[in-house]
């Protein structure tokens, strides 16, 4: 049975996890940090480890794909979206009045993975502006925080599977600022998967250093793909960190790495003195009501 590290059960990514392998039965590894995930993959106690990267509302998700660039060598095998649904999640006693109704104004703190926090500030600012909010390692480490602190006016932004977890309930549901709130995963580690399921494409994510002092560097590696007619679905740049104003460019390809084409994109942008690594060549599964919201 193949291993899976993922944050905490109840978290957005335990619930993606679930969906992606679709009742397939997997051993789970649960971990705190996203870093402990990382690791626990790259020094080889699990299989897989599993890595939000990129969210609608709060785009890149930097702290991991810098991760993925600098500190481990982890291939990705497969990507998938899946939606984001937060929930302010605490003890609704403690949230309404002798009338019965919602009432924040006796919300102290409100703890959340950053990501999920920012994904609901507009109804954070709305409802609870007064609020302390406080960034913890996951959206259902911060279920299990306000469930272990009762009667203290603590509320979490979790997921209704932390609720359940931890046995607290839903004060508000659906709270995130746009409903169309998706989060794309990547399954990371060094052997290729089977799915129980048939993906919707294949992608390729490339790692480009340009060369110093080199105008037109980048043009000239963007041109490699188009005159190829090479479907590029991202580009970004992220800080080599070794160097200020030095930087990778992290460019997704919509071809496999065997593809006709691509190797020779790749030995054309290495021959202009650019560095090359590939980071996965892989399935792609999108989440069926996302695919129909987009077209
Ligand atoms: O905290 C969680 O529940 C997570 O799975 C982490 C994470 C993230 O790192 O982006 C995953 C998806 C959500 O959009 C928000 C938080």
């Amino acid at each position: 049975m193949k291993s899976i590290a993922v944050l905490p059960q109840g978290s957005v990514s335990h619930e993606a996890l679930l969906h992606l392998f679709n009742g397939e039965p997997v051993k789970l590894v649960h971990h705190k940090l996203i870093s402990d995930v990382f690791l626990s993959t790259a020094n080889g106690t699990t299989d897989y480890s599993v890595i939000p990267i990129e969210n609608t509302i709060e785009g890149s998700v930097s702290l991991h794909i810098d991760w993925l660039i600098n500190e481990v060598d982890l291939p990705m095998q497969t990507e998938w979206i899946f939606p984001s649904i937060q929930n302010l999640i605490g003890n609704p006693r403690e949230f309404t009045d002798t009338d019965g109704n919602k009432d924040f104004t006796k919300m102290v703190k409100i703890l959340s993975h950053p990501v999920a926090m920012a994904q609901c500030m507009q109804f954070v600012r709305k409802h609870a502006p007064w609020a302390e909010l406080e960034s913890v390692g996951s959206t259902s480490e911060a279920v299990e925080i306000v469930k272990n602190n009762p009667g203290k006016g603590w509320a979490a932004i979790g997921t209704a599977l932390g609720a359940a977890t931890h046995g607290l309930e839903i004060v508000d549901r659906q709270i995130t600022d746009h409903n169309n709130n998706y989060t794309r995963f990547v399954l990371v580690g060094p052997q290729k998967i089977d799915l129980p399921r048939s993906s919707t494409g294949v992608k390729t994510s490339v790692l480009v250093t340009l060369p110093e002092d080199f105008p037109g560097a980048l043009h000239q590696v963007l041109a490699a793909f188009s005159w190829r007619k090479l479907n590029l679905s991202r580009i970004e740049s992220r800080p080599t960190k070794k160097k200020l104003g030095t930087y990778y460019f992290y460019i997704d390809v919509l071809e496999p790495i065997e593809s006709v084409l691509l190797p020779g994109a790749i030995e054309e942008i290495s021959a202009l003195g650019c560095q090359v690594r590939i980071l996965g060549s892989y399935p792609t599964y999108t989440y069926e009501e996302e695919k129909a919201e987009v077209q």
